[in-house]
């Protein structure tokens, strides 16, 4: 048999009674932050994101959902693992976020190896059994690209909206838009675009250096019929403080998260 063409069409599951009790207790905009590929600064988004909001004042949670590769404990430099009362687990509050990881769960770095079914039981867990009270904000750091913690999160969470973080970079963009694509044949409603290490500016000179080329935000956004949130600058981290991918204040970067946080509050006001 010669096969020319394969047309594969995703089956997103209807909400059940049940499946109901996880959107209760995320009772604050969900927004999901995903990328097509690894490296792209999705997690480093995710969590200066989440702290421009709650320097908004608002109530944030951060919820790691990269189960193989995540990395916000090591990004927030959180040593304490959350405590659990009758049951329900306290999640580990930092700069003003409350925070849950998988790596809250693993000892000594393990990696992580588990199939699908139980990926979907985690998402679940994070978001059922967790003491997050009352949320203005409920973030959550995918896993780059469309495998299954997408798809439940797309299942158990149809209310999420989406933040897709790519690079100028051609490729980048191009991998971005399968998630992208992803949301939108799950009806869900993507945010914007943001285009991290967008250029490099030194301190010393007017120029902008384009270090991965140009363009990409711009066109997924156009692609994808949605905004280009952002355009973050390449900085350099401050490797002298415990947590080099948080930004402080009188950086580019903490400003231009402020603007990110003010536009992303606008737009699901
Ligand atoms: N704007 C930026 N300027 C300089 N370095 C950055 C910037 N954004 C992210 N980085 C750095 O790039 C690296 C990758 O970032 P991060 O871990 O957030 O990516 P990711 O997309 O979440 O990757 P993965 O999906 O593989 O976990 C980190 O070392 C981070 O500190």
């Amino acid at each position: 048999m010669n096969v020319k063409n394969v047309t594969v069409n995703l089956l997103f599951k209807k909400c059940s009674k049940k499946d109901n009790e996880v959107l209760d207790m995320m009772n604050g905009s969900v927004i999901a932050i995903t990328s097509g590929k690894g490296g792209v600064g999705k997690s480093t988004v995710s969590v200066n994101l989440a702290i421009a909001l709650a320097r908004m004042g608002k109530t944030v949670a951060l919820i790691d959902l990269d189960i193989y590769g995540f990395s916000i404990p090591k990004i927030m430099n959180l040593q304490s693992s959350p405590k659990t009362v009758n049951g329900k687990i306290i999640p580990v509050e930092s700069h003003g976020v409350k925070v849950m990881s998988m790596g809250f769960l693993i000892k000594n770095n393990e990696p992580v190896v588990w199939r699908g079914p139980m990926l979907g039981k985690m998402v679940e867990h994070f978001s059922k059994d967790v003491l997050w009270g009352e949320l203005d904000y409920v973030l959550l750091d995918m896993p780059p690209g469309t495998g299954d913690v997408a798809l439940d999160m797309h299942h158990f969470i149809p209310q999420s909206k989406e933040i897709i973080v790519t690079t100028p970079h051609k490729t980048a963009a191009h991998v971005a838009e399968r998630a992208g694509t992803m949301a939108l044949k799950a009806k869900h409603d993507i945010l914007g675009v943001v285009e991290n290490m967008a250029y490099f500016k030194p301190n010393d000179r007017a120029e902008l250096y384009y270090l991965f080329g140009k363009g990409g935000g711009t066109e997924l956004a156009n692609k994808l019929n949605t905004n280009l949130l952002s355009q973050l600058p390449i900085e350099e981290p401050v490797e002298s403080t415990d947590t080099p991918g948080i930004y402080e204040e009188g950086t580019k970067l903490y400003s231009e998260y402020n603007l990110l946080a003010e536009r992303v509050h606008s737009l699901l006001s």
